[in-house]
């Protein structure tokens, strides 16, 4: 147990290790989460239903390797914030970064198939992110770990999908009518979604001050 910095006791998220994750497809979505907002619920909610995944772990990263500290709420305040947005029993809030002391994606992807040998696993992240990876510290060892489902967002969808990720791996795409097998394929393999835009954005929330966490 740990208290939140709003004094609530809560029980650390720790997903159950070994057996019991065995042949579960489970979709992980990392992200700063500053704050979580219906965005991330949504995205979440059409990945449960076109991957036909068990759940979705919003893996709440310490600190993102590109971002800014300065700006950042603190982990538990992110934390709480996230439980509170999730409102899906199937969506589970982690600190699994903390757990597994990794900050680099790829790093977290390996740990994670250590510690869950035997579940499978599909790395989730809007269109901004697809258009941004190959900044990210060994990025085609994360396409080539891992199947990727990316979900479109406004205004990122049309220039990921003619970005360096994209073409590097046009051969590995797997059309939205098949995203339903991604889980059980080998990597390199990822989808772009066709489902409806959220328009929400973690920065239009602090920038119109409706995020207090610190
Ligand atoms: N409205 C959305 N549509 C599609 N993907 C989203 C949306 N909101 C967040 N995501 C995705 O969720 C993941 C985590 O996002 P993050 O926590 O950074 O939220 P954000 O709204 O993008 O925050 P910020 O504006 O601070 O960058 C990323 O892969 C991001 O692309
Ligand atoms: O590993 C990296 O180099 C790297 C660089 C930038 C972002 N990421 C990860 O990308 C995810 C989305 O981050 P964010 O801040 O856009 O929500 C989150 O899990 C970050 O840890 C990872």
């Amino acid at each position: 147990m740990s208290t939140s910095p709003h004094g609530r006791y809560w029980i650390r998220p720790r997903p159950l290790t070994g057996a019991s994750w065995a042949g579960r497809r489970i979709g992980i979505l990392g992200g700063s989460f500053n704050p979580a907002h219906a965005g991330h619920r949504h995205v979440s909610q059409w990945m449960l239903r076109r991957l036909n995944l068990d759940q979705v772990w919003w893996l709440v990263s310490p600190q993102n390797p590109l971002k800014q500290a300065r700006g950042m709420a603190t982990l538990d305040a992110r934390l709480d914030a996230a439980r509170a947005a999730a409102r899906d029993p199937r969506i589970l809030v982690t600190d699994l970064e903390t757990q597994l002391g990794t900050r680099y994606t790829v790093d977290t992807l390996e740990a994670l198939r250590r510690r869950y040998p035997r579940t499978r696993f599909v790395w989730i992240m809007g269109a901004d992110n697809l258009l941004q990876i190959p900044r990210w510290r060994g990025w085609t060892r994360i396409l080539g770990r891992m199947p990727v489902a990316v979900f479109p967002r406004r205004p990122y969808s049309l220039k990921a999908l003619v970005g360096k990720a994209a073409r590097r791996y046009l051969r590995n795409r797997v059309p939205p009518r098949d995203a339903g097998g991604l889980p059980a394929r080998s990597a390199p393999a990822w989808t772009f979604l066709d489902g409806p835009l959220h328009p929400a954005s973690a920065t239009e929330i602090r920038r119109k001050g409706w995020w207090a966490g610190r």
